[in-house]
């Protein structure tokens, strides 16, 4: 597939600068043995800031150095090609082919990049803490406060259908490109403002930019926002303790309830749909919404349960959703 591999970072070809002896986890390990574990990743600025907290706390958790590993995506090197096959997996595909190939141990992605479907010899090892799942406008004041007929940027149609809700006078423009691109047509002047994840914009160092975070009852975040998700290929039982050291059950409890509902919904990372679970009071909270894209009619529905029963609450919610039109407002389905 054409993938570059730049064999970054420390350790690269020299022993393992392993500071501990680690032996309850190398003891398992058969390939971390040999030297540091290969830590797959996107290349851009967030991806790899993302991969080195990763890493970082897998070293002070387990003893083991992590080495990063930098591939590049087809969504990274073609604009027209992320348009053209609508965005599902382009992120995702090259990383999952050099864990498969045994390039790397493991690769780390934005969870919510991650399509909803299981894939062939990959697992879900890990959901570390999620940071701040929700959006952010970014600009010179707050949402209430732009103009009317402002040019706000976003590139997703859950953001846009839910701004349009909020403030149907704005301009809302189409945009593409990494939050550095994006916030440079704030600055420009060729927008007024635009919506980004606060997580994305932590990463890069970039909450300087943010006006205003929008509730998730102003705006329900993408499934998986803000969250990560580390996997590794499925024969490797070795390394599943090691990475489970990094993960947290109740960010996967809510992940888990939010990418059902998309799952059911049948939306990939372009469909209207925004969700967010959150741990209240010992139980799972999860409000899911359907807009159209005008932002003429929103459905919103929400549910507690268990965690451990996180997909069928997902499920349920979702079919309630269908049972109150989502599929109409989501397009022209059959
Ligand atoms: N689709 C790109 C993408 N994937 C993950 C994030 C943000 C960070 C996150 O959600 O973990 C972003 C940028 C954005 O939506 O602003």
């Amino acid at each position: 597939m054409g993938n570059s591999r730049d064999r970054g970072g420390r350790g690269a070809g020299r022993p393992s600068p392993r500071s501990e002896p680690s032996s309850e986890w190398s003891s398992a390990l058969s390939t971390a043995d040999r030297g540091p574990l290969r830590l797959g990743t996107r290349k851009s600025l967030m991806a790899m800031t993302q991969s080195r907290l990763v890493a970082d706390a897998l070293t002070e958790r387990t003893g083991h150095a992590v080495e990063l590993v930098g591939v590049t995506t087809e969504g990274d090197v073609s604009k027209a090609l992320l348009a053209q096959i609508g965005g599902t997996g382009v992120f995702v595909n090259a990383l999952r082919d050099t864990l498969l190939a045994g390039e790397v141990d493991f690769a780390v992605h934005s969870l919510k990049d991650l399509p909803t479907g299981p894939a062939e010899g990959i697992a879900l090892a890990a959901t570390p803490v999620r940071d701040d799942p929700r959006d952010a406008l970014c600009g010179p004041c707050k949402l209430a406060d732009l103009p009317r007929g402002a040019r706000v940027g976003t590139g997703s149609p859950r953001r846009v259908a839910q701004l349009r809700a909020m403030r149907p006078d704005l301009d809302v423009v189409a945009i593409r490109g990494n939050a550095d691109t994006r916030l440079r047509k704030v600055a420009d002047g060729e927008l007024d403002a635009v919506v980004l994840a606060h997580a994305g914009l932590r990463r890069i160092g970039r909450l300087d930019a943010v006006a205003e975070v929008f509730d998730p009852d102003q705006m329900l975040p993408a499934p998986g926002q803000g969250a990560l998700a580390l996997e590794c290929a499925t024969g490797r039982d070795d390394l599943r303790a090691l990475l489970g050291t990094v993960d947290d059950p109740m960010t996967r409890a809510c992940v888990t309830a939010e990418r059902t509902v998309l799952a059911v919904l049948e939306g990939g990372c372009s469909a209207p749909v925004g969700t967010y679970a959150a741990e209240v009071e010992e139980e799972l909270h999860l409000t899911a919404t359907v807009a159209a894209f005008d932002g003429s009619r929103q459905i919103r529905l929400s549910a507690s349960g268990h965690p451990d029963d996180a997909e069928r609450l997902g499920r349920d919610l979702a079919h309630r959703l269908l049972a109150q039109g989502a599929d109409q407002l989501m397009g022209e389905r059959d």
